[in-house]
């Protein structure tokens, strides 16, 4: 298969090899790109989205990610506008990532849409599967968090520092913890007067 067949393939959700030419060849320009785009920080905003353009599926208004920025292949990503990450944000896309808008990253967060086959042999010989990951509207993911594939975040909700997220969690929720679940409900009462 070539690289789109390959690509294709993945995003069916069967197992693929890892270790194809084609993918090793993806996955270096992908840091050669993500090596662009963090050279690029302080040029202006427009240069860098053009960056972002080049490595991403598409990219809404305003996408930010601080230094340093990296990603598996780039071609699965889709972010949506007022977007904006903290240091060393890691996105691993074999199935796709879809993020949409108003979304705020702490530090170090990670999104991981593979997995290596549980049996080792499969391992070895490079068996790997992909699911995707939904994040919505208005969503902040604090410093630390891990989010594995397959999971789908539900708009407004806040994702607490250090969490790993391994099901869905729905809108408009506070959750934290290792596995993530949901620690309440965010409600009127957390309004603080701050001026909007
Ligand atoms: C762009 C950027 O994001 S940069 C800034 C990065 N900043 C961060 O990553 C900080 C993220 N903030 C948090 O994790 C906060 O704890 C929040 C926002 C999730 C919750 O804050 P609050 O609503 O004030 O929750 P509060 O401190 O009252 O805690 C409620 C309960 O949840 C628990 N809890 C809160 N955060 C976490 C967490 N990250 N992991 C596990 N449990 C947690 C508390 O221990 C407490 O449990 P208890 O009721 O058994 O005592």
């Amino acid at each position: 298969m070539n690289l789109e067949e390959q690509k294709k393939y993945i995003l069916s959700g069967k197992m693929y090899n890892d270790l194809t030419p084609e993918l090793v060849k993806a996955r270096e320009n992908a840091v050669f790109l993500t090596n662009e785009y963090n050279n690029s920080f302080g040029k202006p905003q427009h240069e860098r989205e053009n960056i972002l353009k080049k490595l991403l599926k598409s990219i809404g208004n305003g996408v930010h990610f601080e230094p340093t920025f990296r990603c598996e292949f780039g071609h699965n990503i889709t972010v949506g506008d007022n977007f904006y990450a903290n240091f060393d944000c890691i996105m691993l896309d074999g199935a796709e990532i879809n993020i949409g808008n108003n979304v705020l990253f702490g530090p170090r967060v990670g999104i991981y849409t593979s997995n290596h086959a549980i049996d080792s042999k499969e391992r070895i010989a490079g068996g790997c599967y992909a699911n995707s990951v939904n994040i919505g509207n208005n969503v902040w993911i604090g410093a630390g968090v891990h989010i594995n594939q397959g999971v789908s975040i539900g708009d407004n909700t806040i994702i607490g520092s250090g969490s790993v997220i391994t099901k869905n969690i729905p809108t408009n929720v506070i959750a934290a913890g290792v596995p993530c679940r949901v620690i309440r409900e965010i409600t009127e009462k957390d309004r603080t007067g701050f001026e909007v």
